[in-house]
């Protein structure tokens, strides 16, 4: 929580001190109430009293009371707009420091995870604002103000008080042992929860047609109910709470009358009116005294939860993206544009494990294009990653326009690439939202600059055929094109930005043969000056590359052309003559 305290800003503080004033302003006219009671009790034991004379402290009470529920309107006021502003920026903070994590920080959380830390936690955070300083404010300037307004009374009226207390503060303890261990289970559950939930309804179609609809109802089912296992035992834990409360204030009012029975008793006749209205208004300041400790009380159903939640939301915060910019960043020499270099690459995913990329050295000067191709899980798609610096190389170096990926500022380095990933990715709104995204030399795109773009990938005809045309619109995960239009309005987006280096992460195997084909004769002639690092598994989409990368296992077995591997090397001979016949392999496609 201290961590969380060091974001509050300025201004927010302002409005946290003037709830507190306006706080203390209301506890201390709510604690005035009592003195008119006492006034108006003396009267009315007095005999002679004329009604005209309880006007007065009558009028002095409703005046009080309006003017304390006019102070608590404020104290809301004030709650509600500290506990959504800050908020407002936490989530900010959050959702910028998960964009600025690098695939490996993401797997280190999950996405559910990090959604829950987004969202859940963040309003957990803000739910104990805005009861934090309504509520728990109020608590401990009740109680302490009312304590000193009672000291200084009957000593056994005290000791009543005392034992009430103590008895609340001891069932509270109690309490938050039992629920805190709880409550960071129930957090980590709702991830699980979320992960399933979220696994179910991507994957739907597949789930639908394996009729897996127990199989996950199942797995979901299991989460569920040991979510609502705990959450039931430490909301009934919270539930009894209140009786406990609502029975230590009864038995204290009784313990005062029982007590002020026998005071009143033993007193000489002219002091029973003095002490009958003593015991009135002590009744009432106890009643605060229970009141404010009922309302710290109210904390401890938050606060576990709460300080759970303000650790999951720290961790996020705290941890800082593995791929981080130089703090001196290099820039390249403007007359070499698109050469790429690999120097004895090495790479695993954590320190322990494999290496799944190893010793791979190539070169591909500015224009050329470089192929990949090797069985599935060779490493292809993870050697073309390191490029843009979705991960840093274990070992060795890769050398753009000959400086160092990691010495490039990471914005200048990905305005270099144009990235196209195995999954075509589109994100909801319209075409051209999707076309001119994010930041590049080209921001912000003409519309005839989306339009060669989208010729050159194949995509103009099916956009031009659309009504809205580059207007429109774009399901979220662009679910309303088909799998080759997505890759092909994915190729378009890599393309508008007029990169120096194109990445084509098996892009072309969800296109047709034909579509392939033009787009690549397209490619080879307009874009000349980019140079292009396909991953495929096709040999004609690579058979016209300048080189080609044969791997397996993570390790280069074969570089040469299309001739040359053809001729020497067993691992390309193998997926060639299983993929085109001798005649087409050897005359081209
Ligand atoms: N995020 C990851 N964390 C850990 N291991 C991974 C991760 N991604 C891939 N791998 C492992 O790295 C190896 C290489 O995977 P990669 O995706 O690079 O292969 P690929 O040649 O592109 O395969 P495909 O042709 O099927 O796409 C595989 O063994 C895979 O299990």
């Amino acid at each position: 929580m201290k961590k969380l305290a060091k974001r509050i800003t300025g201004k927010e503080w302002g409005m946290i001190v003037l709830a507190i004033l306006f706080t203390c302003f209301s506890v201390y006219l709510e604690l005035e109430v009592p003195t008119y009671i006492s006034q108006i009790t003396e009267l009315l034991g007095t005999s002679g009293t004329q009604l005209g004379e309880l006007w007065s402290p009558a009028a002095k009470m409703i005046g009080l009371s309006l003017l304390a529920f006019f102070s608590s309107v404020m104290v809301g006021f004030f709650a509600a707009r500290v506990a959504a502003s800050y908020t407002t920026h936490l989530r900010r903070d959050v959702f910028h420091r998960v964009l600025d994590f690098s695939q490996t920080e993401i797997k280190r959380f999950s996405i559910p995870s990090l959604l829950t830390r987004t969202t859940n936690d963040i309003t957990q955070v803000q739910m104990l604002f805005t009861m934090g300083l309504q509520v728990v404010t109020r608590g401990p300037i009740m109680a302490i103000w009312a304590i000193g307004k009672i000291l200084g009374k009957s000593e056994y009226w005290l000791w009543a008080v005392v034992v009430a207390v103590i008895v609340n503060v001891l069932m509270t303890t109690v309490l938050m042992t039992l629920a805190f261990p709880k409550q960071s289970v129930i957090q980590k559950l709702t991830d699980k929860l979320n992960s399933i939930t979220r696994e179910s309804l991507t994957g739907i179609r597949v789930v639908r047609a394996y009729n897996a609809e127990d199989y996950q109802d199942k797995k979901f089912e299991e989460a569920n109910t040991e979510v609502t296992r705990l959450n039931l035992f430490v909301t009934r834990l919270m539930a009894i709470i209140n009786p406990i409360m609502m029975a230590i204030s009864s038995g204290l009012s009784l313990a005062i009358y029982w007590i002020g029975a026998y005071i009143i008793n033993d007193a000489n006749l002219t002091d029973r009116l003095p002490l009958f209205s003593d015991m009135v208004v002590f009744m009432s300041y106890a009643m605060q005294v229970v009141m404010g400790f009922l309302l710290m009380g109210a904390l401890f159903i938050v606060l576990p939860r709460t300080l759970v939640s303000a650790g999951r939301i720290n961790q996020v915060l705290d941890l800082h993206s593995s791929i981080e910019n130089p703090s001196q960043a290099q820039t390249a020499d403007p007359s070499v544009q698109g050469q790429v270099e690999f120097r004895d690459v090495t790479f695993r995913y954590s320190k322990n494990s494999e290496a799944v990329v190893e010793h791979v050295t190539f070169k591909a000067e500015a224009g050329q294009t470089v192929a990949f191709i090797g069985s599935t899980g060779s490493g292809k798609s993870t050697l073309v990653n390191l490029l843009p610096r979705f991960y840093d190389v274990s070992d060795g170096e890769i050398l753009v326009d000959g400086v160092n990926v990691q010495d490039y500022d990471l914005e200048d380095l990905r305005n270099k690439v144009g990235y196209i990933p195995q999954k075509a990715v589109l994100f909801s709104g319209d075409v051209k939202g999707n076309l001119d995204f994010g930041k590049s030399k080209e921001t912000p795109l003409s519309e005839a600059a989306m339009w060669q773009a989208l010729e050159l990938a194949q995509s103009k005809t099916f956009i031009e055929d659309k009504e809205a045309g580059l207007a429109s619109e774009v399901a979220q995960g662009g679910t309303n094109f088909s799998g080759g239009q997505r890759q092909r309005l994915a190729i378009a987006r890599a393309l508008a930005r007029k990169p120096e280096i194109l990445i084509f992460d098996d892009s072309f195997s969800a296109l047709d043969y034909k579509t392939d084909r033009v787009l690549r004769q397209e490619l080879a002639e307009k874009t000349k000056s980019m140079t292009k690092l396909i991953v495929a598994q096709r040999i004609s989409t690579i058979m016209d590359a300048d080189l080609i990368l044969v791997l397996d296992q993570g390790k280069v077995v074969g570089q040469g052309t299309h001739k040359e591997l053809l001729a020497t090397n067993e691992v390309y001979q193998e997926i060639a003559y299983s993929q085109l016949s001798k005649e087409e392999l050897e005359h081209g496609k």
